[in-house]
């Protein structure tokens, strides 16, 4: 079973997902670097969520396995996903509205990773990391959407992840918002988690992965540097009918 190498966090084959008449995802295949950001990117419908979904074990694979730290994780529960180390910050943020920054963020510390932790401290350093610290005591309901987006990033942080899914993190931000969260991913990744995004901001997506997987309709159509996949012909008509590259 330990076929995988140590620099591969972790890897798909095969993976597919039908969802009765439609055939979500064919034989999808991938491999994360570990330390590495890696991109998801792809039309809409083409199938990304329902990736994450399969990897974090919100739905079970039709065929194919997913390896993380070369185990099998296909088949489990996704709250054993959640405590082997991998996060998962949702597209739709969902925090408690009445509960402060800190208190939000508290409820990833309690539920992540098993292992020792200092709880106040993770919540601290997911704060920090996320630039949200001079919020902490500021309710959900009062935060704009940019901060909304870091505390879901940090929320899915303080589970203390060695890999974190993130879905869409740059969703609905302007510019400068934009730029921010993409400091705050590499701040992330810099202190030892790899980070695997969907994002349909081309521009982030491209400034912050060292590998980017395309797929369209189900299947991945390329995979490479964001330099070879922008100018990949394949990618650009998967997009013309859909929405600009870039
Ligand atoms: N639970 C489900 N039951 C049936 N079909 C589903 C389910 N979840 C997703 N699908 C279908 O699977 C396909 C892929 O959807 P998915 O949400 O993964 O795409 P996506 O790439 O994340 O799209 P977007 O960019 O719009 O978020 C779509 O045709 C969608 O309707």
């Amino acid at each position: 079973m330990m076929t995988m190498d140590s620099d591969t966090i972790l890897r798909g084959r095969g993976v597919s997902k039908q969802f009765r008449g439609l055939r979500a995802l064919s034989d999808i295949e991938f491999d994360i670097p570990r330390g590495s950001i890696c991109g998801l990117i792809g039309p809409n419908g083409a199938g990304k969520s329902t990736l994450f979904n399969l990897i974090t074990g919100y739905y079970p694979l039709t065929s194919g396995t997913i390896e993380f730290n070369g185990a099998r994780i296909d088949g489990l529960a996704t709250t054993r996903i959640s405590r082997i180390g991998i996060g998962r910050a949702f597209q739709i943020a969902k925090p408690f509205p009445d509960m402060t920054v800190y208190e939000n963020v508290r409820v990833g510390a309690l539920f992540g990773r098993e292992g020792q932790r200092d709880v106040k401290e993770v919540v601290e350093q997911a704060m920090n990391l996320m630039g949200l610290s001079h919020l902490a005591q500021r309710k959900a309901s009062s935060l704009t959407v940019g901060s909304l987006r870091k505390l879901e990033v940090a929320r899915a942080v303080a589970t203390r992840p060695e890999l974190l899914l993130a879905d869409e993190p740059c969703a609905g931000l302007n510019g400068t918002e934009t730029a921010e969260m993409i400091e705050c991913l590499r701040r992330v990744r810099d202190q030892g988690t790899t980070v695997w995004l969907v994002e349909h901001d081309m521009r982030a997506v491209m400034s912050i992965s060292e590998r980017v997987f395309v797929i369209d309709a189900g299947t991945k159509i390329a995979e490479g540097a964001p330099d070879v996949i922008v100018n990949d012909p394949r990618v650009i008509a998967a997009y013309l009918g859909a929405e600009p590259v870039a």
